[in-house]
């Protein structure tokens, strides 16, 4: 809240303490204070950030946007706040999503303040808690679902573009998954947009697994992959592994899936359950006797690499990291679930039950661990590693369109900044202490890789593009007055 009034009252002095103390400030102003923020939103509000968007402004979806103050939109972060971090269905209050990742497209990747909208589109909550509460600040109804969604939603996509042209982009975040997946292949073709829970998470995770081959000492695609969590996470890490196994190897998509595997609440997902899985889960039903639970899978598959992706706090129990133990020297273990009551298991419990072996990473902070006298230093595995760096590459080459080969390039850009030091002391990823830096090298390959691609709108090409991500980035100082 001292943040927020911060933000309000002196936005450069806000970014500037960000900036400088960005270690001790993401648990704050990201996950996972922001999770209790928005369970909280109704009663700590006081003045809005961001913009909302309802069911009642249908039709004049456009005027609204005009009715924001800045005119020069760079990234808009949209949410309809169904599926907020691993709390579920939030309604409106997940607003403070938006604006939390929007804050740090600035602090992190150097996007101006004023080019950044937080948006958050109200169809209503499924949450009795909210709809009872007196302080709920949304539409008092169900969720609108069907074409009343859809319509609602085409509107605003199609304002967007109206109002700020072709190369604002638009990144969905946090959607429940039946309206994420079918978002984004209904606009990745038409707008710039990404969805920052199925590609952003996927780049960051990939990143995680490219610079662990130094600990582990096995490339990629001689590892096995088993996931709890088969939705927007889940799925889109498996394929985004899969297509960099496959180019790696210069195999088939499709053969590169068969060494990664997923379990969903109903157990692991096997060829025999391929009738009633919905889409995005069918190129993970492979041919197996159906197996009713993660450890049983462990047993199973014989995983090298176990990503939680469920939302189920503490699912990584004592048995199954110890599984995992028994037959990996080093055992690869990412509990990517927030906020840090979703987290699988905590750093503690990972290198507690694995004696000291295991390569961890997670999506909300853990303090240092010391164990028989080492301190083991784990490292977040969180698309906040990506999305800022991304969207500056996006913004700087004028892109149009997001394209996986960017996604790619992001996750080998991230995986390239992390030091010797870093392997050290057992972190995977660099620390977030160098992220502007990290950013620029991000933004350089995804803006190479839009050149590349033909999807760079923004010409000539500048010779040295790291140095000109540098140089475009945002940077909280007072103009000099004479
Ligand atoms: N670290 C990071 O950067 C990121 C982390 N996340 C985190 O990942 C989590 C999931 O997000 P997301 O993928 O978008 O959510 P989804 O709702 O799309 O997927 C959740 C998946 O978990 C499965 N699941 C739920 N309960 C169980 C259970 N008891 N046992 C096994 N599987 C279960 C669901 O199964 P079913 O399909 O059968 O319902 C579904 O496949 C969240 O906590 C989120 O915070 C997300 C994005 C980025
Ligand atoms: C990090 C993130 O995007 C999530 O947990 O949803
Ligand atoms: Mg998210």
């Amino acid at each position: 809240m001292a943040l927020t009034e911060l933000q309000e009252r002196n936005e450069r002095l806000f970014y500037k303490f960000l900036i400088d103390n960005v270690e001790e400030l993401l648990p704050i102003v990201y996950t996972p204070t922001v999770g209790e923020a928005c369970q909280k939103f109704g009663s700590i509000f006081r003045r809005p950030q961001g913009l909302f968007i309802s069911l009642k402004d249908k039709g004049k979806i456009l005027d609204v946007l005009k009715n924001w103050p800045e005119r020069n939109i760079q990234v808009i972060v949209v949410t309809d706040g169904e599926r907020i971090l691993g709390l579920g269905d939030l309604g409106c209050q997940g607003m403070g999503i938006p604006v939390g990742k929007l804050a740090l497209y600035s602090a992190l990747g150097g996007v101006r303040p004023s080019a950044c909208l937080p948006v958050t589109i109200d169809v209503g909550t499924n949450n009795e808690k909210l709809l009872n509460d007196e302080f709920y600040i949304g539409l008092r109804q169900k969720r609108a679902t069907g074409q009343e969604y859809s319509e609602l939603l085409h509107e605003f996509m199609s304002a967007v573009k109206q109002n700020y042209g072709e190369n604002v982009l638009v990144q969905f975040e946090d959607f429940a998954n039946h309206n994420a997946f079918k978002l984004l292949a209904k606009y990745r073709d038409s707008h710039l947009v990404f969805n920052d829970d199925i590609q952003g998470t996927a780049s960051v995770v990939l990143a995680g697994l490219v610079s662990a081959q130094k600990l582990t000492n096995s490339p990629l695609a001689e590892h096995t992959f088993l996931f709890l969590g088969a939705g927007e996470a889940g799925t889109g890490i498996a394929e985004l592994i899969a297509l960099y196994i496959s180019k790696q190897m210069n195999a088939s998509v499709e053969e590169s899936r068969k060494k990664i595997w997923l379990v969903d609440s109903k157990g692991l997902i096997v060829n025999s359950r391929k009738d009633s899985l919905q889409d995005f889960k069918k190129p993970w039903a492979h041919e197996h006797e159906p197996v009713k639970d993660l450890l049983g899978a462990i047993k199973a598959i014989n995983p090298t690499v176990l990503i939680g992706s469920a939302g189920i706090g503490r699912a990584f129990t004592k048995e199954v990291i110890e599984a995992m133990s028994s037959t990996n020297e080093r055992p690869l273990i990412m509990a990517l679930s927030n906020p840090t009551t979703q987290s699988e298991c905590t750093a503690e419990e990972a290198y507690t039950w694995s004696k000291g072996r295991a390569i961890f990473a997670s999506g909300s902070p853990f303090d240092p661990v010391e164990y028989e006298g080492n301190v083991f230093v784990s490292t977040q595995a969180n698309n906040a590693y990506i999305f800022p760096g991304l969207g500056l590459g996006l913004v700087i080459s004028g892109a149009i369109r997001v394209h996986d080969d960017m996604l790619l390039a992001a996750a080998e850009a991230l995986a390239g900044q992390v030091s010797k030091e870093n392997y050290d002391k057992g972190m995977i990823y660099p620390s977030f202490s160098s992220i502007r830096k990290i950013s620029a090298h991000i933004a350089a390959n995804v803006a190479t890789k839009a050149y590349e691609l033909g999807l760079a709108g923004r010409l000539p090409r500048p010779k040295d593009i790291v140095k000109c991500a540098e140089s475009s980035m945002y940077s909280p100082t007072y103009r000099l007055y004479r």
